[in-house]
């Protein structure tokens, strides 16, 4: 017989892994229930619950409804909601002022959750689309081009309006050039000292987002255009660290790579350059695609969620804001 291994082969990376205590001993990561941001749809209403077609097992709530959500999310020690609000047509316009109404939905939410869960932090979403009536998520001139200045001066207005009510957390998911530094500069003026901007730094013009835009109602109305003039193309990798530093320098306290599974190479450049808090959006088209295999009996959903955020881990993210969120902090809990 051929000898093929040496005698003595000193190396052998599987004793390693041979029993449960050795691999436990070397594991390099671990996801608990402090990594997890539950993204959460609200609607206007009572008692109201919808279900998201293209992401099932997702509800757009009521603040009613939400709050029964948020105690369960407390109960499981999730550590924050990220809120979106479903916003009606008739509040849609051309200057999205709806986004900085103090009795407007987000705010009512956000004062309400404060009220009911102190402890539970609150992400709100800094972005016009829920409140234009193109639903692009800034402003646009007569081309259609989404102007960035001028957008740039409402999202101030509206993480202010966030600010006030309570919000722990503004999170500009727009790609507008600045915004980080000009909501910086207002929340100081405004002496909101602690509230934290999560920033949407590496925010890729993807076709992953294609669920989220039903939940919350904006597909219809962006018909056929697109956010290629302010997200990032998804062929680019140096730019995310360019986006990445400026948003640092303009005063974020987080900052974040969507979406997530097909951007863990981002996750790591972004985390190995500057060492921040950095966080994973594991988004809506993502979720779908696990869902929908698991439905379908094509995959083990426990086993691949749970690997699906091990992978976020591994690739640097302190956190990933998931929809699966729940589920994960139940099944840690098993
Ligand atoms: N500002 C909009 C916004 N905020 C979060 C998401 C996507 C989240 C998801 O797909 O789960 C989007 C969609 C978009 O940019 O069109
Ligand atoms: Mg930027």
């Amino acid at each position: 017989m051929e000898i093929i291994l040496s005698q003595f082969l000193a190396i052998r990376p599987r004793r390693m892994r041979k029993d449960d205590f050795s691999r436990r001993l070397m594991r390099e990561n671990v996801l608990t229930v402090n990594d997890l941001i539950y993204p959460v749809f609200v609607l206007e209403g009572e008692g109201k619950i919808e279900e998201v077609k293209s992401m099932p097992g997702v509800q757009r709530q009521s603040i009613d409804v939400l709050l029964k959500t948020a105690k369960e999310c407390v109960k499981l020690g999730i550590p924050a909601l990220a809120l979106f609000p479903v916003v009606a047509q008739e509040f849609k316009s051309l200057d999205a002022k709806e986004a900085y109404n103090p009795e407007g939905l987000v705010p009512r939410t956000v004062r309400a959750l404060k009220q009911a869960f102190p402890e539970l932090g609150v992400i709100t979403d800094v972005a016009l689309d829920p409140y234009t009536t193109h639903g692009q998520d800034g402003l646009i001139d007569d081309t259609g081009y989404v102007l960035n200045d001028e957008t740039v001066e409402v999202l101030v207005k509206q993480a202010l309006c966030h600010a006030e009510a309570g919000a722990d957390v503004v999170a500009p998911s727009d790609m507008m050039d600045g915004r980080i530094g000009a909501i910086r500069d207002a929340l100081e003026d405004s002496r909101f000292i602690y509230t934290r901007i999560m920033a949407y730094s590496a925010k890729y013009a993807s076709a992953f987002y294609g669920p989220f835009r039903d939940a919350v109602g904006s597909a219809g109305n962006l018909g056929k255009s697109n956010k290629y003039n302010y997200q990032m193309d998804p062929a680019n990798s140096d730019e995310a660290l360019k986006e990445v530093a400026l948003d640092i320098e303009e005063g974020a306290d987080m900052v974040m790579v969507k979406p997530g599974m097909p951007y863990l190479d981002i996750v790591r450049r972004v985390k190995d350059e500057f060492g921040v808090p950095t966080y994973a959006y594991h988004v809506s088209g993502e979720y779908a695609m696990l869902k929908a295999a698991a439905q379908n009996s094509w995959l083990d959903e426990k086993a691949c969620v749970l690997e699906a955020m091990l992978g976020f881990k591994r690739a640097g993210a302190d956190g990933v804001l998931t929809y699966y969120a729940m589920d994960i902090a139940r099944w840690l809990k098993e």
